[in-house]
């Protein structure tokens, strides 16, 4: 049997640049059939480029890639799907003002036509089927697709991914769009596809997930191939260290216990009403990291939303520093508040334009008090604070749709740190960080909290509310349904025990 053969996938010295970016040089990998390949490096380290070139939406410059022991060239998404390889990716990854049932067959709709009319009614009977095999159905085919939240259009991309019974399923650091629900279900078809005998390839920064989730991973680092490893070779503290080159030291997350927290609020909701949030009541004080959790749908993100004025309370009121109403994003920018979304793309960044336009862009007002805007002031915040979050690129006038998913992510949090707000509001910060900047940026919550800045922390990862917060409120169905303060005895299962 040639060598290929024993896999159902293999490139071998693949190469892609980007004018003076080397995304991946020489980059050699494998994939069994019925196994789970983990795919790490830190940001910008080249696994988007790698999967998006595996899953036909870009070429690469040179190398080969074989499937079935054939080679393969896909020349773009579809003849890639043909093939049965299909990816879900990192950003948003579904078509706005169509349907569901068209996002799910978007690109194959002659499936569903006849003499040039499209048949809708058979078009959304097959859309059921495929979210059936998935196990969704709150989500349905005729549904908008703006109506969904980030989390639920995410499904749909794992419904049309999945449609087509993929040899190899690509899945690009997806399980931070999700849910601790929507997790278990994307690990529960991951482990259901692997054992009827297809690959599957997960990205992910979470080495915890990785070690749990795959049988065996390959570390990125530069662009280069830096190890293989077996799953009874997994070690957390061996695998950040080969992704980073260097031992990661200190701690990740604060170690006090027992803080005070101020008696001063600095930003409230009462009895609000608005999107999923039912009858909010919430207090956030002086110098405070308030942790926000709960399951998908507990209307966590909203939260954020209402805080921020992005969205209007059908009833009660948000206020600041208990007198002032929030009455728009704008005014909350203008009066100290600052917001990272966690819809990044789509809420947070102008991706057509530079790193400087987008970290500079809440800060406008204060680098032009008195005349016209000064380049050398802007260049300055820029670079500063692109520095402070480690962004990837050669430099602060690279246009942000050229940046990895990680490194969006840090100018989204360096636009809102250079801003200096007083009152952070963070919806899933790290989402997308790779280990050794996320360190970095616990750090800075910390160094925030510690001017007197208050900070409201939505998260998704348990882990993080414990490690960070002051306090953790949880909800359920869109109201406050338990609440903790800061202390060693708190584990991940009793705020569980408060979200369902
Ligand atoms: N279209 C593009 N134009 C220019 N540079 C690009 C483009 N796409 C990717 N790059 C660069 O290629 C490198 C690898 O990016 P890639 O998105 O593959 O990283 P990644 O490992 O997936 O990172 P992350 O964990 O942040 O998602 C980065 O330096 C990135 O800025």
């Amino acid at each position: 049997m040639a060598e290929q053969e024993k896999y159902l996938f293999r490139a071998e010295k693949i190469c892609k640049s980007f004018g003076t970016v080397h995304a991946l040089k020489e980059f050699d990998i494998t994939i069994k059939a019925g196994e789970i390949r983990g795919l790490v490096g830190e940001n910008g380290s080249g696994k988007s480029t790698f999967s998006s070139i595996v899953a036909g939406i870009q070429k690469h410059d040179s190398g080969k890639m074989y499937l079935d022991g054939q080679p393969y060239e896909p020349t773009g998404t579809v003849d890639a799907i043909n093939h049965g390889v299909s990816m879900v990716v990192q950003e948003q990854g579904t078509i706005s003002k169509i349907s569901v049932a068209a996002n799910i067959f978007f690109g194959k709709e002659e499936k569903f036509a006849k003499g040039g009319v499209l048949n809708v009614k058979e078009m959304n009977r097959e859309a059921a089927k495929a979210l059936q095999n998935i196990y969704v159905d709150n989500i349905k085919p005729e549904m908008m697709i703006d109506q969904l939240s980030f989390e639920d259009r995410k499904l749909v991309e794992l419904a049309r991914a999945l449609y087509t019974s993929p040899k190899i399923w690509i899945i690009d650091e997806t399980t931070t769009a999700l849910s601790v629900a929507g997790r278990e279900l994307l690990y529960k078809l991951m482990k259901e596809k692997r054992d009827e005998g297809k690959a599957i390839l997960f990205i992910s920064h979470d080495i915890e997930e990785i070690m749990d989730k795959c049988d065996s991973l390959t570390v990125l680092r530069d662009g280069l191939f830096i190890a293989n490893l077996q799953k009874e070779e997994f070690n957390a503290d061996k695998i950040r260290q080969l992704l980073i080159g260097r031992e990661l030291s200190g701690h990740y997350y604060r170690d006090d216990t027992g803080v005070e927290i101020s008696k001063q609020v600095v930003l409230e909701a009462k009895n609000v009403i608005a999107g999923s949030v039912q009858n909010l009541t919430l207090q956030l004080h002086k110098g405070e990291i308030l942790g926000i959790g709960g399951l998908s749908d507990c209307g966590m993100h909203d939260v954020g939303k209402v805080l921020f004025g992005l969205l209007k309370p059908e009833t009660g009121e948000v206020l600041k520093d208990q007198k002032e109403p929030v009455k728009s994003a704008s005014w909350a920018v203008r009066h100290g508040i600052g917001y990272v979304s966690k819809n990044r793309d789509q809420e947070s960044l102008m991706l057509i334009s530079s790193i400087a336009d987008n970290i500079c862009l809440p800060s406008l007002k204060d680098l032009t008090p008195f005349g016209p805007i000064s380049d050398r002031k802007q260049k300055q915040l820029a670079e500063k604070w692109s520095e402070r979050m480690e962004v990837k690129a050669d430099s602060v006038k690279v246009f942000c749709n050229t940046l990895s998913g990680g490194n969006k992510q840090k100018v989204v949090l360096a636009k809102w740190l250079g801003k200096g707000s007083d009152i952070m509001i963070l919806d899933c910060p790290t989402r997308g960080i790779d280990v050794g900047t996320k360190a970095a940026i616990y750090q800075l919550i910390m160094q925030m909290k510690e001017e007197g800045k208050s900070i409201l922390l939505i998260s998704e990862e348990l882990q993080e509310l414990i490690g960070m917060s002051d306090r953790i409120v949880l909800l359920r169905d869109g109201a406050v349904s338990g609440e903790f303060l800061r202390n060693e005895g708190l584990t991940e299962a009793k705020l569980i025990q408060k979200m369902i």
